[in-house]
């Protein structure tokens, strides 16, 4: 179903990627934006989720509000990553089935596919094989949203759309150093390290796995795309076509930081799944493609996180 405005109802406004969405909307007024923090909706709730569609009546959603985390995070929480998931994908979307919701876009993540999937991984190597086990719980309950998209989208004709992001990064990260992603944790600690005149630097694992690394605002103009030009059963992964190492990464986010001590690796932590690269030629066949180069994008990061970091998730 083509929707080209209307009112839009942007879950997790205050996080990474919903945060993005707002800039990407900003100068689309034919789109009505609705937010609602967690303290005026928690999206657990089957009845604050209902009675707040009933009341709203959103012609679309973006649902981007979830538990997100790091490695650590994933792989020490891990019935949060399950079950807050779960809980809250399964509100929204059978909200937004029962209160005829035009279009859902629900955000998986490449967690989803086998550990050992071909790369680059194509979306039909969904459930060929075992998953990675740091992040099994968060893969099987984005995996679980995508299978009550389909089953909307099966049993009921609800347009519900499924795009399967690559690791994302932008102003608005968690800059936490242990729950956060490796990108906004290294800005950190490079930032304070070199603050402090710090000889070294730990980071996790071996640095040898490799990570296709999205700037986020890349992402919300994929997402706008998407709503607007979408509309299949078939799940759509978003990234920028291009992968690097760990320890690539560290190198460049150190030059830019201006940190010149060692990098040490603590080969104690998991290095979680060793290489996730997406194929991405089903969004450029519709005309999509990322734009923001992976440096440029490292330094626009820590220029926000230099500005911010008063208010920043740290
Ligand atoms: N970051 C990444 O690298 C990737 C993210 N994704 C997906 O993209 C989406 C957005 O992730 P991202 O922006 O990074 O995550 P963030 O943690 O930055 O933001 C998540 C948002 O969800 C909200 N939220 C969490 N729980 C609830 C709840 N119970 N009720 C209402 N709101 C809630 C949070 O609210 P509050 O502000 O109150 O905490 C926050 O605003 C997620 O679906 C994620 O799985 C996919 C691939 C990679
Ligand atoms: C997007 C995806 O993100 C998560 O998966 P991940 O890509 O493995 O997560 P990550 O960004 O935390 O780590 C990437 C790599 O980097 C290494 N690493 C080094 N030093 C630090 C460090 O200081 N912090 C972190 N976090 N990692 C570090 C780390 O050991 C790993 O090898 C999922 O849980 C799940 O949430 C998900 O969907």
């Amino acid at each position: 179903m083509a929707i080209t405005g209307g009112k839009l109802f942007i879950t997790g406004h205050r996080g990474l990627v919903g945060r993005a969405l707002l800039r990407y909307y900003e100068d689309k007024p034919q789109w009505q934006i609705i937010t609602r923090t967690r303290e005026e909706l928690d999206l657990r709730d089957p009845h604050a989720t209902d009675a707040f569609f009933a009341a709203e009546k959103p012609d679309a959603v973006i649902l981007s509000a979830a538990k997100v985390g790091g490695i650590k995070a994933s792989y020490t929480h891990p019935v949060d990553f399950l079950l807050d998931n779960l809980q809250i994908q399964n509100c929204v979307l059978s909200a937004a089935h029962r209160f005829e919701t035009k279009k859902v876009l629900f955000l998986g993540s490449t967690c989803i596919y086998p550990k050992a999937a071909e790369i680059p991984i194509r979306e039909d190597s969904l459930m060929t094989g075992p998953m990675e086990e740091t992040n099994a719980p968060y893969g099987v309950a984005k995996i679980a949203g995508i299978k009550l998209c389909q089953g909307y989208r099966h049993q009921h004709g609800r347009d519900f759309i499924c795009a399967m992001p690559a690791n994302l990064y932008g102003p608005y990260d968690n800059f936490d150093p242990e729950h956060s992603h490796v990108l906004p944790s290294l800005i950190r600690r490079f930032h304070e390290a070199r603050l402090q005149s710090a000889p070294s630097v730990t980071l996790w694992g071996s640095g040898n796995p490799k990570r296709e690394f999205l700037f986020v605002d890349d992402l919300a103009s994929a997402c706008g795309f998407l709503l607007e030009n979408y509309s299949s059963p078939d799940i759509i992964n978003v990234g920028c076509g291009w992968d690097v190492s760990i320890r690539e990464a560290a190198e460049i986010i150190r030059g830019i930081v201006g940190y010149e001590g060692e990098i040490r690796w603590d080969t104690t932590q998991p290095d979680g799944n060793p290489r996730r690269l997406l194929d991405v030629s089903r969004m450029e066949k519709l005309g999509w493609k990322a734009r923001t180069d992976f440096r440029e994008g490292v330094a626009r990061t820590y220029q926000w996180f230099l500005e911010n970091r008063a208010t920043a998730r740290v």
